[in-house]
């Protein structure tokens, strides 16, 4: 029976607060639900804690579940659970003060005005007083859970004033909120909506939450019951629940960390390729941040770096508090220690695949690999994130073979300090590339690289075990002439007499004067066999595919000025000689040296308008065809 009803006044800053909600357009309205349930879980996590140690309780078999019900008619939710309750001077302290972290976070962005306070209170949660973005009219009815206590109601339109009546024994335990909706907020009162909000963000709450007698969180927490006892099914079946993937995990980590920081995570490697997906949103990775099994954000980036965004889950910490806004998450030192232990975590775990079950993480590369290799600029993991990568190689069959950086080592010829590597877009292309030449000869393994990233990875990595990582088309000549060659010349090219080597000189020269500004130098070359001449970059620049990036994103097509270099065996090199000594000026000759230029550009990728190099190559074809039938006697 109702009786004594008191009337009291919100603090002022409650009364601030209060206006600022009923006052204010949401950008999310649904998380009224969400702080409600958490205070409704936490009250009963109180009596499971209470009755654990043994204390006596009002109705200790009362079971622990939270009840939301509608009613549509009515404009009316209720929220009931069978938690810890209060009793009058706790309704008076709790609800009635503004010290929990989210209002008080809260006031204080709302003061500093930065934001429009209708958009921070959406994103925020203000605990118990959320309800007021919906709710015209609040009635609270509470029971303590210590014997003896009494039922009290309290009552408020959230506008300065709140009343509290003793109303006896008309419950047995908890408490029960009973919502009388604005009329913006009667979509609320429907069964549907409310159980999505309630999956969307309470979904683990660790008691059962019905929904107008329905049960609604159907799923355990997973990551916060005891590891042994969770089975592959269930893990698997959590995972699916997540992603929607419909294939299994390739691989779970369940992390539970105590020091220095408390989390729980758990963590899946997803079985299928992450590339594009991630690519057409580079934004969408992160990992699902729950504190005390309610959810605080969707896929937050902040709990992992972007390479191992292809990396699913959940982390769940007691020590943020629910409240908590983005900004502040983001500055958060304690998501960045999670964020560094995950890391570390995973790390140890993708090390440990890659040795001992290389089949799997060969898998695991070819799905992620694209994701992965953003790593590059994990300075704090560079050795790791090095000892991870995977690379096509001049030793593999086809394109379809991968080694690491360490399996390079160790196949490296005696004295070589260098792993070596060239870049381009296909296996063949590489294979074709005349900087591999001089490699093929001497016998030395070359890693290929197909992406462009492969080049950045290079770049910033530097080195590898002491190993320095250098592009083929810059290595040192010099160093590489000390290997003996493993591959024997067929038929070795007769060397020049002293004056043939003189003439060979001037012959360079024409060849400069021919293409003027166009190279910066011509010389004889060191490294190639197969070909007649090359491209070089001027000593120390950049690679070729890095200078192309980079003036791919400059937006510059004009082909660099390099150097370049003739092959002074090739049997079309010693032809031109002998044509060059016949006469200097011969067309057959200029025309054969623009032709040789550029092919070199159309292979580095410069070439844009073929048509020059097209018409001439005709020109020479109808030629040689000419003597061709002749010599034949055709
Ligand atoms: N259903 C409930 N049962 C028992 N006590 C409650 C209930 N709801 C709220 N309270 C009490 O009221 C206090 C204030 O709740 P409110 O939601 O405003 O903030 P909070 O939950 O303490 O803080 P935060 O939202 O930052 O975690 C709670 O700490 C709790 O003591």
């Amino acid at each position: 029976m109702a009786s004594q009803e008191t009337t009291h006044s919100f603090k002022a800053e409650i009364t601030q607060l209060l206006d600022i909600i009923t006052n204010s357009i949401y950008t999310n309205r649904d998380i009224f639900l969400r702080e409600l349930i958490s205070n409704a879980s936490d009250a009963m996590d109180k009596v499971r804690f209470l009755s654990s140690k043994g204390t006596e309780l009002l109705a200790p078999e009362k079971e622990l579940r939270i009840d939301v019900a509608c009613d549509k008619d009515a404009h009316k939710i209720t929220i009931t659970d069978s938690g810890i309750g209060m009793n009058a001077e706790e309704l008076v302290a709790n609800i009635g003060t503004i010290a929990h972290s989210g209002s008080a976070a809260f006031m204080k962005e709302a003061a500093e005005g930065g934001e429009q306070a209708d958009s921070i209170i959406g994103r925020f949660g203000v605990g118990f007083y959320s309800v007021f973005m919906v709710a015209k009219n609040v009635v609270l009815t509470t029971r303590s859970a210590t014997p003896g206590s009494k039922t009290i109601v309290w009552e408020s339109t959230g506008t300065g004033e709140y009343s509290i009546t003793d109303a006896g024994d008309e419950m047995d335990r908890g408490t029960k909120i009973e919502i009388e909706l604005k009329e913006s907020a009667f979509e609320f009162a429907n069964p549907e909506r409310l159980q999505s909000i309630v999956r969307e963000h309470s979904n683990f709450v660790s008691f059962p939450i019905y929904v107008d007698g329905e049960q609604v969180n159907t799923q355990p927490a997973l990551w916060r019951e005891p590891k042994f006892q969770i089975t592959k099914e269930q893990y698997a079946d959590f995972y699916k629940f997540l992603t929607y993937d419909s294939k299994e995990p390739q691989d779970t980590l369940h992390i539970n960390v105590d020091a220095p920081v408390q989390f729980n995570a758990l963590l899946f490697i997803p079985d299928s390729e992450s590339g594009q997906m991630f690519f057409n949103d580079p934004e969408a990775y992160g990992l699902d941040l729950y504190s005390r099994r309610v959810l605080i954000d969707r896929r937050h980036r902040e709990l992992l770096p972007q390479y191992l965004g292809f990396i699913r889950g959940v982390v769940d910490t007691e020590d943020l508090p629910l409240n908590i806004s983005r900004e502040t998450l983001q500055e958060n030192l304690l998501i960045g220690k999670i964020r560094t232990t995950i890391t570390k975590q995973i790390l140890s775990r993708l090390e440990k695949m890659a040795k001992d079950e290389a089949e799997k993480y060969t898998t695991l590369w070819k799905n992620h690999h694209r994701v992965f290799k953003l790593g590059y600029s994990d300075f704090m993991n560079r050795d790791r994130f090095a000892g991870l990568l995977r690379f096509n190689s001049s030793v593999h069959e086809d394109a379809e073979g991968l080694c690491s950086l360490e399996e390079y080592i160790s196949r490296m010829k005696e004295g070589q300090k260098e792993i070596y590597y060239l870049s381009g877009n296909s296996r063949e292309a590489i294979r074709l590339n005349p900087h591999g030449e001089i490699f093929r000869r001497k016998g030395i393994e070359v890693l290929y690289l197909y992406e462009p990233t492969d080049e950045f990875i290079m770049d910033s990595l530097r080195e590898f075990k002491e190993c320095k990582l250098v592009c083929a088309e810059q290595a040192d000549l010099k160093k590489l002439g000390e290997f003996a060659d493993a591959e024997t010349a067929e038929s070795a090219p007769e060397a020049l007499s002293d004056d043939d080597a003189k003439n060979f000189d001037d012959l360079l020269k024409a060849i400069k004067d021919i293409l003027g500004e166009r190279v910066k130098d011509v010389r004889v070359s060191e490294r190639l066999n197969d070909s007649p001449a090359c491209l070089v970059s001027p000593d120390g620049s950049i690679s070729s595919q890095m200078q192309k990036m980079m003036q791919y994103m400059a937006q510059d097509s004009t082909p660099p000025v390099k150097d370049f270099e003739i092959n002074r065996d090739h049997p079309l090199c010693r032809n031109l000689l002998k044509i060059f000594k016949g006469n200097s000026s011969d067309d057959f000759l200029q025309k054969t040296v623009e032709q040789l230029f550029e092919s070199a550009l159309l292979q580095e990728g410069y070439l844009s308008d073929p048509h020059a190099l097209v018409s001439r190559m005709n020109e020479i074809l109808e030629k040689s065809s000419d003597w061709y039938t002749e010599i034949k006697h055709l």
